[in-house]
This record gives C-alpha cells, sequence and structure tokens, in this order.
C-alpha cells in the first residue's frame, strides 16, 4: 500500500516537471518559431508565393509553413472557395494532416506520456532500489550452523556474562522441557557495555554452542530507509527464522530502533519498525526456540517497552575486561602468531587498562602486521609498543597511560574504602564485587546485597549504609588530604542524603526532630531549616566515624586498594582471604 503511494508520488513528481518542461517548451517555440499572421498578411503572404503549406482543418485558427520554413499561423476563413484560393496560388493544401496547433498537442501529449513512463520507470527503479534494500534484509541468510565457529572457548573473560548466555543454551535446545514445567522462556536478552566487550561474540557462541543458525541485524540498517520498509523487514526477518525453526535472532544497535520515544523527538519510522519487533516477539510460541539477543551501548537510553516482560526482559552486562580477564583475551588472540620469547603477557595485560576486547584483539593484529611488514622471524616487543599507540590513537586521551595511573589509584582507595568499611561494620552484608573497571554505571564499581530475607531495616543497618556510601569519599580524603578528594563520591553521597533524609523526616529516627513525618506535614518538596540542619550535623558525625573506621585499619586498607591495583576485580572470597591473612598479622 504505501509503496504503491510512493511509487505515485514518484509519478506526479514528474509529470509535473514534465509539464513544466513543455510549458517552456511551448513558450520558447511560440515565440521563435510561429509568426502570428493577421488574415490580410496572410492574404499578401500567398500573393506574393511566400506560403509553401497551408494545413486545412475545422477550427478557428490555421497554421501553415512559408517558403524560408517559418511556420505561421492565421485565422481560418472557412470560407467554401478558401481551399480553391490556396491551389490557384500554388500552396500545397494538408487536409488529412492536423494543424500543427493539434501537432502541437499532440506532441504535447507525447511528451507528457513520455514523461509519464519515464516517472513509471524510474519510481520503478527506485522500488527496485527499495527492493534490492528489501532483498538486501531478506536476504540474510541464516549462517548455518556448522559455519558458526564461535563457542564459548572463543571468548576469554566476561565470566558473568558467559555464565548468563550458557544457561539459554538449555533453553533453545530443549524448549519443550521448559514449556512442561510452565516455564516461559526467555525470548529476548539485551547484552549492554562499551563498545567491543564482546556482544557480538557472545551471541554467536550461544548459536554456536547450541547449534542454532544465526541471523544478524543491526537496528541502524533500519534508520532512514523507505516508510514501511522496516517494520516489513522485521516481519521478514521473523518469517525467515521461523522457517528454520530453533535460531538466535541478534540485532546488534538496538538503541537506533528502541530508543526512548520522548514524544518530541518521536520518529514515526522507528516507532513502526520497534512495533513490529515487538509485536513479532509476543507472538513466539513458547517452545519455538527461537531468542532475540540485542546488543547496546546503552541501557538507559532504551524504551522502557522493550524491557517488558515476554520481551528483552533479560539484561545482561559486558564490562571492559579486567587484567585477568585482558590477559586471557591476550592469550587467546596470540595463540596462533608467533610471539618473541620475552613478551610477557601478563604484563602486556597490566599495562592495557581500559582496553576493550576488541583492542587487545587488534593490538595483537595491528603487531602481527608489522612484524609480517618486516618480514621478522617473530613478533616483537617494538612492533607491540608501535601497535600499542595505532590501536590508542583514535583516543581522545592520548597519554592515557599518565592519566590512568592516578585515576586507577584514586579509584583503587575510594572502591577499597567501601568494601573495607563493608567488612569491618556489617560483616552479614555480600560484598558481590568490587572494581576499580569504569563500567557503564560510572567509574569503578562496587556492589554489595544487603541481605534479602530481612522485612524491616533497623536504625543501625540505615547508619551502616550510610558509613559504607561515605567511605568511597574518607578514604580519599585520608590517603590524599582534603583538597584532593574528587567528584568521584557524587553518587555515594546522594544515597547518604536520601538515607539520612528518609531517616529524619519518615521513620521517626532522630530525637531532636522527633516522631512526625515531614513529608505529610508540608509534602515532599517541604524545606526545614532545622531538618536540614539535623541532617547536616547527622552526616558530619557519621563521616567523622567512617574516616575513623579507616584510619584505625589503615594498614587494611592501603591492602586492598593495592590489589584492586595489581588484580583490578576482587571478589569476596579475595578480600576475605586478604582481611584474614592481615588479621593473622601474617601480611601487616
Ligand atoms: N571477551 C573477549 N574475548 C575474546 N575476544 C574478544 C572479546 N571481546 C572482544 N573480542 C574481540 O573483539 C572483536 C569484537 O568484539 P564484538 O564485535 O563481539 O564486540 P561488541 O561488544 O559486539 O562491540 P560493539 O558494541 O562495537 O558492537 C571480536 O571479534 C573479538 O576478536
Ligand atoms: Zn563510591
Amino acid at each position: 500500500m504505501r509503496l504503491n503511494k510512493k511509487r505515485l508520488i514518484t509519478v506526479m513528481i514528474v509529470l509535473i516537471i514534465g509539464l513544466l518542461a513543455s510549458i517552456a517548451y511551448f513558450k520558447v517555440w511560440d515565440k521563435k518559431e510561429i509568426l502570428d499572421l493577421s488574415y490580410n498578411e496572410f492574404i499578401s503572404n500567398i500573393k506574393q508565393g511566400k506560403v509553401k503549406t497551408v494545413y486545412l482543418v475545422d477550427d478557428p485558427k490555421i497554421n501553415g509553413v512559408l517558403q524560408d520554413g517559418t511556420s505561421f499561423i492565421t485565422d481560418n476563413p472557412r470560407t467554401e472557395n478558401f481551399k480553391e484560393i490556396l491551389l490557384i496560388n500554388n500552396v500545397r493544401v494538408e487536409e488529412n494532416k492536423r494543424s500543427l496547433m493539434i501537432m502541437n498537442i499532440i506532441s504535447f501529449i507525447g511528451f507528457i506520456v513520455a514523461f509519464g513512463a519515464m516517472g513509471v520507470f524510474l519510481s520503478k527503479q527506485s522500488s527496485k532500489q527499495t527492493s534490492r534494500e528489501f532483498s538486501k534484509m531478506s536476504n540474510i541468510e541464516a549462517i548455518d550452523q556448522g559455519n558458526i565457529k564461535v563457542t564459548f572457548a572463543n571468548i576469554a573473560g566476561n565470566d558473568e556474562a558467559k555464565e548468563s548466555i550458557m544457561d539459554l543454551v538449555d533453553f533453545l535446545q530443549n524448549p519443550e522441557k521448559y514449556t512442561k514445567y510452565g516455564a516461559r522462556v526467555p525470548r529476548g536478552v539485551i547484552l549492554y557495555g562499551p563498545p567491543g566487550t564482546g556482544k557480538t561474540l557472545l551471541a554467536k557462541a550461544l548459536a554456536g554452542e547450541a547449534n542454532v543458525p544465526f541471523y544478524a541485524v543491526s537496528g541502524s540498517d533500519f534508520v532512514q530507509i523507505y516508510a514501511g520498509l522496516g517494520a516489513g523487514r522485521i516481519r521478514s526477518l521473523f518469517k525467515k527464522a521461523r522457517e528454520k525453526g530453533k535460531c538466535v535472532i541478534f540485532i546488534d544497535e538496538i538503541d537506533a530502533l528502541g530508543k526512548k520515544r520522548d514524544g518530541i523527538n518521536g520518529n514515526d519510522e522507528t516507532d513502526r519498525t520497534l512495533n513490529a519487533l515487538l509485536t513479532e516477539m509476543s507472538g513466539f510460541h513458547d517452545n519455538e526456540g527461537i531468542i532475540v539477543i540485542a546488543a547496546t551501548n546503552r541501557l538507559d537510553i532504551l524504551d522502557d517497552a522493550l524491557l517488558r516482560p515476554g520481551r528483552f526482559d533479560r539484561q545482561i552486562e559486558v564490562g571492559l575486561p579486567d587484567v585477568n580477564a585482558r590477559h586471557e583475551i591476550l592469550k587467546l588472540h596470540s595463540k596462533t602468531k608467533p610471539l618473541a620469547g620475552n613478551i610477557n603477557l601478563e604484563k602486556l595485560a597490566q599495562q592495557t587498562v581500559y582496553f576493550s576486547g576488541a583492542q587487545l584483539e587488534s593490538l595483537m593484529n595491528e603487531s602481527a602486521i608489522l612484524a609480517a611488514k618486516e618480514n621478522a622471524d617473530y613478533i616483537q616487543i617494538t612492533h607491540i609498543d608501535k601497535a600499542f599507540y595505532t590501536v590508542i590513537a583514535g583516543e581522545e586521551k592520548k597519554d592515557r597511560s599518565a592519566i590512568s595511573k592516578i585515576d586507577r589509584e584514586i579509584t583503587a582507595y575510594h572502591e577499597a574504602g567501601h568494601a573495607l568499611v563493608t567488612k569491618l561494620i556489617a560483616p552479614e552484608n555480600k560484598v558481590t564485587k568490587v572494581t576499580i573497571i569504569p563500567s557503564t554505571k560510572g567509574a569503578g564499581g562496587f556492589s554489595m546485597n544487603i541481605p534479602p530475607d530481612k522485612m524491616y531495616r533497623s536504625k543501625k543497618d540505615m547508619i551502616n549504609s550510610i558509613k559504607i556510601a561515605l567511605a568511597g569519599r574518607a578514604a580519599e580524603e585520608l590517603i590524599y588530604g582534603e583538597e584532593n578528594i574528587t567528584t568521584g563520591a557524587s553518587n555515594d553521597i546522594e544515597k547518604a542524603t536520601q538515607i539520612v533524609g528518609s531517616m529524619i523526616k519518615q521513620f521517626g529516627m532522630n530525637k531532636k526532630i522527633g516522631m512526625l513525618n515531614y513529608n505529610v506535614l508540608h509534602g515532599y518538596g517541604g524545606f526545614d531549616a532545622e531538618i536540614i540542619k539535623e541532617c547536616r550535623a547527622v552526616m558530619e558525625d557519621l563521616y567523622e566515624d567512617t574516616k575513623k573506621i579507616l584510619g584505625d585499619n589503615r594498614n587494611l586498607l592501603e591492602i586492598l586498594a593495592n590489589e584492586l591495583l595489581m588484580k583490578e576485580t576482587l571478589n569476596e572470597e579475595d578480600i576475605n582471604r586478604l582481611m584474614d591473612k592481615v588479621m593473622k598479622g601474617s601480611l601487616v
């Protein structure tokens, strides 16, 4: 339907151009070629023998041609003997042919027809182009099972993401098993994280491990195409996939399709495409065994509609690799390369802070190319050094290693502060992971789970949470001095303020302020100088406490921070092990 409309518009445009062109043509022709003779002039021309031909018609005007080839037009006398007079004066009379005027009209019509035809042709051409685009999409052949060489063995690091994806292999292979128990098999998974961290690789590995076909498209393919085509592409993609049965559909750059709709920058076309995708996904039967994996660098900009249950309801973070993962990735990508014996990949892993998997792969590849160019026997450290700068050339901060050194140290102390205070004041809390590798959520990372089986939070719990939140800043101040504290604590301060505020305004946990809910008394936006003063006083006390805890355990803080600098990521066991050692006095 929409395609026809499109074609119609193209034809119309061409016709209008044709019309304008022919009008212009006739205007010119009129002026230059056609003499408008009065009847008297015509007669005198005849008498002088200047008229060659006259086209006789039953119109008010007749045309003719002079001896010199000039066309003319004059009034038709429509007298009985007109033809005779002409013939007597040696004028050729053409009766059967239409007059020039008519010829003009005919040629005019010809023009239009020609242009019309051209229009249709062009629109056919453009629809050919659309159909080419279309077929580009419908031609997405499933990469055959046998051709997906990627398995989990091709992915180093990313252990958590890998585990979540591994779960899906069984869903793909035996969906019936899960439907038997009434379980909803996941349909969509979003992999999010910085570029080049192996999201595509993970999706491929899923297909490779489950031995099913793999279809890949990119969200940006759907942008700037003809109206309605995006949705059509989605439908044909899924149709194809269904025909194959079990498979993995990979949609890279899903954000190009599924950005949050803000109502202002709404784009009908992407909306339509997104809706088609959502419709297709809710149309799966539970045991169809199709899993859609989408990738994005930004989870926060995605439309909520995408993240609802039954759609992309699993979200897996794929982060930058830590030093161990970098080592693994480097090993993986130098397996088939002749490295000189003195190259230490472990050291190289330490030097490639913030490198993504793709950058590490590129580093090894560039080195190999340099070595090959020189016909060197081995890839030498000099090749790697050169390649290093090629890989980071596009980065904004060229001297990144210098900048990152102090950044890393501050981050390490900050994160170690959080972890240590947690361990010391709330050992029942679970510290799942501490890292100094930036994530999409911000610099560094620290995750802590409060035991989920608590129904209420005690005043002590809340105070502990505040201290844990303040511990990052406290560690920075303790180690680097008050002047060198950073903006890295902004989220922590926000969190601490929320807790203090709710304790005092809402939960009646402050003696001075009393057991009143101030939200009820003067709304959530209420401003009360006394409350703010009290919040500040409580916060100051807690901050001093936190600094004291860290100061008293400074050696532990330094040991943890140094371990973080070395390993970049520590899990709970690592932290426990370290603390045990220190407590037992073996590491002081
Ligand atoms: N964890 C990893 N292990 C091994 N190789 C990796 C890893 N991460 C990335 N690579 C290498 O980088 C290349 C690019 O990775 P991939 O295309 O999967 O990244 P991506 O996260 O999908 O990136 P983008 O967000 O830019 O699409 C891979 O083909 C692989 O060579
Ligand atoms: Zn922090």
